[in-house]
């Protein structure tokens, strides 16, 4: 379970330029459940994702893991309980190792040892067996520098290495947004069955509300710092995007205007 009490993120405190990036958000996300999460540019999407992953410190506020209280620990403290697939695939991979060198390093996350310690004939087999998933011919490129893939199949082993950590929370922060519709309906059909497999409570960032609505059983939508909607499965079955913008146009009642082209074209 993921659970954010009161939770405020203020950037640059004190100066012309602070920002209250996130304003008391309260949240609970049951174990196993997987929550889209939706709002405009700069509504605190990523900050959302990065505080509860350690990145960003909170300024007031809780952040629990079950019964734990892990506001005060650092992200290198959170890689145990969480896995994370970022918008760039640059971002979660080392692009001068290997492919086998990086997910072994995924599979020792939490593990006491090293690399040379993690890579055997074994974990090769495990590897080349979770590749082969992918169709993508990478079961035969263990040996390749992840530099050297290109983007979808660098995300698509990112997944991949989410599914080898012990962790029972993953994080995906756009990671379908910069690739080809082809590669993004792969990476999400991978995701959708690593979730499944795994039981893993999970927060889906998007800027695709129609890919928010058929996903996961919960929808969020966040908006300058706040929750403004938070649909549970039941009702969010007969939502279309045009209802989700509806909602959006009733909760603010200070007039404002979705001006996410994004959003809103991403259907
Ligand atoms: N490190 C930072 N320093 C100062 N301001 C920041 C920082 N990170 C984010 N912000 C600001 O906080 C607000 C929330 O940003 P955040 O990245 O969480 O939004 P988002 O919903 O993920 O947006 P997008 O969809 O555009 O990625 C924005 O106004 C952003 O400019």
């Amino acid at each position: 379970m993921i659970s954010c009490e009161n939770l405020h993120v203020t950037f640059n405190h004190g100066l012309p330029t602070e920002k209250l990036a996130l304003q008391g958000v309260d949240l609970t996300i049951p174990s196993g459940e997987f929550v889209t999460v939706i709002g405009s540019n700069g509504a605190g999407k990523s900050t959302l994702l990065n505080t509860i992953a350690g990145d960003i410190k909170s300024t007031q506020g809780k952040i629990y893991f079950d019964d734990r209280d892990v506001t005060k620990l650092p992200a290198t403290g959170r890689t145990k309980d969480i896995a994370r697939v970022f918008q760039d695939p640059l971002a979660g991979t080392c692009g001068n190792l290997t492919v086998e060198e990086n997910m072994s390093l995924a599979y020792g996350r939490g593990k006491r040892g090293t690399l040379a310690f993690a890579l055997n004939n074994k974990l090769r087999k495990v590897f080349k067996e979770q590749l082969s998933r992918l169709n993508l011919g990478l079961e035969d490129r263990l040996d390749s520098e992840m530099g050297l893939l290109s983007g979808g199949q660098r995300q698509s082993v990112s997944l991949l290495m989410s599914a080898l950590q012990p962790s029972s929370i993953l994080l995906l922060d756009e990671h379908t947004a910069a690739l080809d519709p082809k590669t993004a309906a792969l990476i999400l059909d991978i995701s959708s069955q690593i979730i499944k497999e795994k039981q893993l409570t999970v927060m889906m960032v998007t800027h695709s509300m129609r890919q928010a609505l058929d996903h996961g059983s919960r929808t969020i939508m966040l908006h300058e710092g706040n929750i403004i909607f938070d649909l549970a499965s039941k009702e969010r079955a007969n939502y279309q995007v045009k209802d989700l913008l509806n909602l959006f146009a009733q909760a603010r009642t200070d007039g404002a205007e979705l001006d996410d082209d994004k959003l809103l074209l991403g259907g």
